[in-house]
């Protein structure tokens, strides 16, 4: 049952809770694909997966089966022990990731995989000055922060964020970014698709321009998939809808698949997390051999990093996409809630834009009156992403009748 002794765990939550989160007045204490209950019995339509990570499905009983073993196997095992589970699981992962980022820093959240690109980036080339995006979202550590571009994230910390060593350039101008792009840096980074950004995809001409400009400049490009990869828009990663057709391999979930100095879009880097363990804590950065080979031994590290747990949850979440083929279903589920969502007739519309399962409609209003209403009114769990855009992040395994719900009920609030 989902109903839980009625304790007020809100309270307690709110009580001592460091205070940093707006709590909704619910307690949610269970979770199943892409339902939710809460502490009253109350079910409900889950578009926020925990941020984009519940790709899998909330409790994906392959993801639960593999904890539930490894959990009586062996837990922690720190790095410098290697572990069986670990190499399964980098092994799955590079299978997946474009041919040659095949040496992976592994980690527990996607700023600690963006802290890791930063200082090997700055190993690898000597340099420290970053390119980042405006709109561009990289986490909230100290590091991270200094390439996330909302003011109000970064405001509160003063001078202790590096704004010294980050430009940040318009998302889509090749003009700005050849300019940005000096002596002194040491990568470019960026979003395929921007999310708390907005949910701005990006474009060919662009990516593979900042390819071109940053192998010239002798400047590592480092693509962040933390929420657009593991099949979320509708490829395992996005980078490979940018890839030249020519590229794409007989089942498309590799791309690079040409040497890398001729493929446009081969980053030398790549920041994952989020739904890549199936919702246990993970991060890694994947890269070249050109960029781990230079990064002193010793020269970064982790506790938790790679732990037995992850890697065993980790190995049944990727062995579930490519058996599902779940970036097919993304892509054809989320091109038909976007044509539903285009069908609604409400000047209060602005855009419906997106790619597979990664979706924004931005408003002619603010978004937050319209996200609380259909959390209240009509039990779908809905994100925002800037105070326009109401950004839908579903686990991929939803059903279309659970969009054709979501749909009707955003049409619903909207009226
Ligand atoms: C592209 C991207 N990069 C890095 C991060 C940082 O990952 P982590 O350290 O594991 O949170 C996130 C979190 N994206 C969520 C931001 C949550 C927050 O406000 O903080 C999101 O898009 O909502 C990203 O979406």
């Amino acid at each position: 049952s989902t109903e839980v002794p009625q304790h007020d765990w809100l309270a307690d939550e709110q009580r001592y809770d460091s205070g940093v989160y707006h709590k909704h007045q619910v307690v949610m204490t269970r979770a199943e694909g892409a339902t939710v209950w809460d502490s009253t019995g109350r079910e409900y339509i889950d578009c926020v997966a925990g941020y984009g990570v519940a790709n899998v499905g909330h409790s994906n009983p392959e993801v639960v089966a593999a904890i539930r073993e490894q959990a009586g196997n062996l837990i922690v095992m720190p790095q410098t022990l290697p572990n069986d589970k670990r190499a399964e699981f980098l092994k799955e992962l590079v299978s997946v990731l474009p041919a040659g980022v095949d040496r992976v820093f592994l980690c527990n959240s996607g700023a600690e995989a963006v802290e890791a690109a930063k200082k090997f980036a700055i190993t690898a080339t000597g340099r420290t000055k970053f390119v980042s995006m405006k709109r561009g979202f990289s986490g909230r550590t100290l590091g991270a922060l200094a390439l996330t571009w909302e003011p109000k994230y970064r405001e509160p910390f003063g001078v202790a964020v590096d704004n010294e060593h980050v430009s940040f350039v318009t998302y889509g101008n090749i003009e700005e970014l050849r300019a940005a792009i000096t002596d002194d840096v040491a990568a470019v980074i960026m979003e395929p698709v921007q999310g708390e950004g907005g949910v701005r995809p990006g474009n060919a001409e662009f990516i593979r321009e900042a390819r071109r400009l940053t192998r010239e400049k002798g400047a590592l490009l480092i693509m962040d998939e933390i929420q657009t990869g593991f099949c979320r828009t509708g490829k395992m990663f996005a980078i490979e809808h940018f890839c030249a057709d020519a590229c794409q391999n007989a089942d498309g979930i590799r791309c690079g698949c040409k040497a890398a100095e001729e493929c446009m879009v081969v980053p030398d880097g790549m920041t994952l997390a989020k739904a890549m363990a199936g919702g246990v804590p993970v991060g890694a950065f994947a890269m070249t051999a050109a960029v781990a080979d230079k990064m002193p031994a010793g020269g970064h590290g982790t506790t938790f990093g790679g732990n037995p747990l992850a890697m065993a949850a980790g190995v049944a979440a990727i062995g579930f996409m490519k058996r599902e083929n779940l970036a097919a279903q993304a892509a054809e589920k989320g091109a038909y809630f976007m044509e539903k969502l285009r069908a609604i007739k409400s000047s209060k519309i602005r855009e419906v834009r997106g790619m597979g399962l990664m979706i924004g409609v931005e408003l002619k209003e603010k978004s937050a009156p319209y996200i609380s209403a259909l959390e209240h009114d009509e039990a779908v769990l809905v994100l925002q992403a800037t105070p326009l855009v109401v950004r839908f992040l579903p686990p991929l395994t939803i059903s279309k009748e659970q969009i054709d719900s979501v749909v009707a009920a955003f049409e619903r609030v909207l009226t």
